[in-house]
């Protein structure tokens, strides 16, 4: 017979969870990066195990909402916690709980959602004994069907996350193709992985003022060869500088680094091109919000 069950990971900015959603599906779907609100969007990552479908949706990192950007990420957070079998809620394990989280958690034990504690990053909780303490503190405060410690970076755990999910499986179709890992269109697929690349080599406030737009995505019919075009916006002029760097050199060392990850993605040779182009002030606009996917419509 078989099975399935729907969860969202939430948690911290910060805290592993786009890390934790790639390492499980085994393919990088969902952008890491140090920086905090790497994850902007919903992405929806699919693990078939035998008659069981596990379906995961990464939200955006918990945070004070700043921008009406960031109004819209954690609308998505609210959205994605409704109406889902579990919770994976992701905690870095040296981080004290937020307010933001504190109030996640007061709601999902108010609907009752499974929720499981996945405590990351005790790689770096040399103290067993302080890790210890920190779990029975959280699970005084909170009923978590589970706790597992895990360092997503170690690879330590993440099989015992799969089986605590699994074992939350009920009877039901499979939703999507056994094979399938993603519903994300291969575009929005591609845009992640540029604007990856940006947030991991550029600093300060620039990273976050952009927006990365696939205008063209087609294979060759004479070759096997993906062409891509996309386009990178910035909210400022002297952004654009940055991001093109001193003849061209950021540019390209940005789009180097994607088309490699493109290219093992897609299975096939990448040829990139990459623009930079200003929108001024983009995140406080609704309207170009929208037209970079990055809304969540009612
Ligand atoms: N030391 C250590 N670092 C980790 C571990 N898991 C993730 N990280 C790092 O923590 C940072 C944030 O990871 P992400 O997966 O982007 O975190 P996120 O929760 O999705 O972040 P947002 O998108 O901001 O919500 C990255 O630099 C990761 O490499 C871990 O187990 N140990």
């Amino acid at each position: 017979m078989t099975k399935s069950v729907f969860v969202t990971l939430a948690g911290h900015t910060n805290a592993g969870k786009s890390s934790l959603l790639n390492a499980i599906i085994g393919e990088k779907i969902a952008s890491v990066s140090p920086k905090p609100q790497t994850t902007r969007t919903r992405i929806t990552g699919i693990k078939t195990v035998g008659e069981t479908q596990m379906v995961f949706m990464d939200t955006p990192g918990l945070h004070k909402p700043t921008t009406k950007l960031s109004g819209h990420m954690l609308k998505a957070v609210k959205d994605a916690v409704a109406d889902i079998d579990a919770v994976l809620f992701v905690q870095d394990c040296t981080k004290p709980l937020s307010e933001q989280e504190e109030e996640l958690l007061r709601s999902l034990e108010k609907a009752k959602t499974p929720t499981i504690l996945v405590l990351n990053k005790i790689d770096l909780c040399s103290d067993k004994s302080k890790l210890m303490a920190t779990i029975a503190r959280l699970n005084a405060a909170h009923p978590f069907s589970a706790t597992v410690p895990v360092s997503v970076t170690e690879a330590d755990g993440i099989d015992l996350v799969e089986q605590e999910v699994m074992a939350l499986a009920q009877p039901a179709p499979h939703y999507f193709p056994d094979e399938k890992f993603t519903d994300q269109p291969e575009r929005v697929l591609a845009a992640e992985m540029i604007r990856e690349k940006i947030l991991n080599l550029l600093r300060d406030e620039v990273p976050h003022g952009i927006a990365v737009s696939i205008e063209r995505m087609k294979e060759r019919d004479d070759k096997d060869l993906l062409d891509i075009d996309a386009t990178i916006y910035c909210e400022r002029e002297s952004h654009k500088g940055i991001l093109i760097g001193k003849n061209g050199t950021m540019l390209r060392k940005i789009a180097t680094l994607a088309r490699k990850d493109l290219e093992r993605f897609f299975y096939i040779q990448v040829n990139l091109q990459c623009w930079v182009k200003v929108k001024e002030d983009w995140r406080n606009k609704e309207g170009l919000i929208h037209n970079f996917g990055l809304d969540n419509p009612e």
